[in-house]
């Protein structure tokens, strides 16, 4: 008989109400698989990876210990911990993708200057939410954000620490968050010429969203705080249409 690949042994085992239907993702601390409940609603069963436990154990349960304090529409809810000795990993509300790196990269999604702007909205509510509550995502990234008709959920809190003001600065979210608006903005460019210039000169951005963006990713007076960045951030797209 052929041995079910490492990855798929999960597949069909029951944790408590659980029972592992199929992997999601995988990254680089943990593995993470759909999951039903008895009553046949889905969750996310985070699993870590064994050497990632032995590791850093206090880093591990930090994830745990910051979606417990949060209550957003937009973040998993925790929901539980398996402490199984096979299985060590946490339970999540299940939010309707894809991630914006699969709508990016395998669906080749276009957002056009609307979508950009709503989804701009939406992370800058989340992360105000975040850091009212003194937390740093450090890891908003295209995979770690899910986009389902318009409505955006972030995920991944796994590097999510207290903000400090020094090792875990709040501005880190800042620079990630301009990025990821960068990668929608390219989703629509064509490439004309055959060198290639800064991002600032070759996208069609107007002058205020290039200095919202570079004071985001510090090529500018950085901002101090995300209220700050919000007021640019609708000033920069208050002309806000599909021309
Ligand atoms: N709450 C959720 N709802 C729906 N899908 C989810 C959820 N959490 C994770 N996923 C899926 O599982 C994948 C991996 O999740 P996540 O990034 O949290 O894992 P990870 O192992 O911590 O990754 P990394 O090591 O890159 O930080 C995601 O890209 C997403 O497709």
């Amino acid at each position: 008989m052929l041995l079910k690949p490492f990855k798929k042994k999960w597949y069909g085992r029951r944790y408590g109400d659980y029972k592992i239907e199929k992997m999601l993702g995988e990254g680089r601390f943990g593995i993470c698989y759909l999951a039903t409940t008895n009553q046949g609603a889905f969750v996310v069963i985070k699993r870590f990876k064994p050497h990632i436990l032995k590791k850093n154990e206090q880093k591990n349960v930090c994830e745990a210990v910051m979606l417990s304090k949060l209550n957003h529409h937009a973040i998993p809810k925790l929901l539980g911990v398996i402490n199984d000795k096979e299985l060590y990993g946490f339970v999540l509300e299940y939010k309707l993708g894809p991630t914006a790196e699969t709508m990016l990269f395998k669906q080749k999604y276009g957002f056009n200057k609307t979508e950009i702007f709503n989804i701009g909205s939406q992370l800058i509510s989340i992360i105000k939410y975040l850091h009212g509550k003194g937390i740093v995502h450090r890891d908003l990234r295209i995979p770690n954000v899910l986009i389902h008709d318009g409505k955006v959920s972030l995920i991944d809190f796994g590097l999510a620490r207290w903000g400090d003001h020094e090792r875990y600065n709040f501005d880190q979210d800042f620079s990630y968050l301009g990025d990821f608006l960068l990668y929608l903005h390219y989703s629509t460019f064509k490439k004309q010429q055959r060198v290639s210039k800064p991002w600032y000169e070759e996208l069609d951005l107007t002058n205020e969203q290039i200095h919202l963006y570079k004071r985001m990713l510090r090529l500018e007076d950085p901002y101090s705080n995300i209220h700050e960045l919000e007021r640019d951030f609708l000033i920069a797209f208050r002309a806000n249409s599909d021309k």
